[in-house]
């Protein structure tokens, strides 16, 4: 018999996190219930929230939480009350940083996506969504300006980037590997008009190409690719990004697809073990207020359920009520700046379309 028992590390942080995190737990009782499931959860102080409770980012309790668990499922760190510590004690860099690195969680997937029926919802629409979007951003997560040595003088700092080669064909196999089960066309991002690390990404990639022969390449300039992504979103299937290009673009992607709260990721090792957070951040603009979309953090548990437990059949019933919701518009006022639904409201129906009510 398939495995019915999962362990998963729930580290809501900050912010919104943990009322995006409420709706989640919703979604995953009502998955339990319907196809006969335990997600065993343990709650674990991460960010500001373990700063304020123990004094530090990420307690080491919380990291041998998550060294038991099948998966982690993160909401967000940081805000406004943490920015004066020094770098490292700071919430994102203490404690999702090191997590990214301590489970080589090398592959981050951002799937940005406009369905043709809600093609509305993008802020773009009617000029570039009336057919949707669909892309599939591969993000490079534990290497590049991000881990490179850095220093900070009186008068001067510097961040350095570096890439070997291994990194960039393991998360090149990715994109290839993801593309061919899409639309066979993979986008490498870089800026080898000026970077060294671009030009030995743009030779790596073409290399890795060629065992994809199904699979068109081409390569972009980011600061193009940031722009042709606005002007017409359809041209892509798969975005091939380094750590810094990765980041910003999927920002982008969801706000084409309508709002920071739609989009998810999935941060994979390879190995099964995955980081499920939404692609935004802790939002203390409207942190507290109850009208954070739960969307993103609830299609981040799906991706868990696909990625890291095997569960396609349950990681779809979570997509299609998403879907049902925002049919039903059913939706915060990021997406319907006169919706009267709160974060619960868009949780519960979400929670009661799988469970069939
Ligand atoms: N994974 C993470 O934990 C993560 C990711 C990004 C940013 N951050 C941190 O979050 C803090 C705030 O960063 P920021 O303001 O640059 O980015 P942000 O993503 O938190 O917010 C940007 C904008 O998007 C909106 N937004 C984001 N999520 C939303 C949601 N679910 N529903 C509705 N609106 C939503 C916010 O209200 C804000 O207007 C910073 O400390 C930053 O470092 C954390
Ligand atoms: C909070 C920050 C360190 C993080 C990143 O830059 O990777 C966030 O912006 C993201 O997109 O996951
Ligand atoms: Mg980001």
């Amino acid at each position: 018999m398939s495995q019915t028992r999962f362990k998963v590390a729930v580290l809501a942080g900050d912010g919104i996190g943990p009322e995006v995190m409420a709706e989640a737990h919703k979604v995953l009782n009502a998955v339990e219930a319907r196809f006969g499931l335990t997600f065993e959860r343990t709650d674990a102080l991460v960010g500001g929230a373990a700063i304020d409770a123990v004094g530090q980012p990420l307690p080491p309790q919380t990291l041998s939480i998550c060294q038991q668990s099948d998966a982690i499922l993160f909401g967000s760190v940081g805000g406004p009350k943490w920015t004066g510590l020094a770098p490292d004690q700071q919430p994102e860099r203490g404690s999702l940083l090191p997590l990214r690195k301590t489970f080589d969680l090398f592959c981050n997937l951002r799937p940005g996506q406009i369905y043709p029926a809600f093609a509305d919802l993008s802020p773009l629409h009617p000029r570039v969504s009336s057919q949707g979007m669909d892309v599939l951003c591969v993000r490079e997560l534990t290497g590049g300006i991000y881990f490179g040595e850095k220093g900070r003088g009186e008068d001067s700092a510097f961040d350095t980037q570096t890439y070997s080669k291994a990194e960039i064909s393991r998360i090149a196999r990715v994109a290839f590997e993801a593309a061919q089960k899409r639309s066979h066309k993979v986008t490498s991002i870089d800026k080898a008009n000026v970077l060294q690390t671009s030009i030995l990404w743009r030779e790596v990639v073409t290399e890795v190409a060629k065992d994809f022969p199904d699979v068109a390449l081409e390569h972009m300039y980011i600061d193009n690719a940031a722009m042709q992504l606005i002007r017409s979103p359809q041209q892509f299937d798969v975005l091939l990004c380094d750590n810094l290009f990765g980041d910003i673009l999927s920002d982008e992607l969801a706000a084409i697809a309508g709002s920071m709260g739609l989009l998810p990721s999935a941060s994979l090792n390879g190995s099964g073990f995955g980081l499920y957070e939404p692609a935004g951040g802790s939002a203390p603009d409207i942190a507290g207020k109850g009208i954070a979309n739960p969307i993103a953090q609830i299609l981040s548990a799906a991706l868990m359920l696909r990625y890291s437990f095997g569960l396609e059949e349950a990681a779809k019933a979570i997509e299609q009520a998403v879907q049902q919701c925002l049919q039903q518009g059913i939706v915060t006022r990021d997406i319907q700046p006169d919706s009267s639904y709160g974060t619960a409201d868009v949780g519960s129906a979400i929670a009661n379309a799988i469970a069939g009510a």
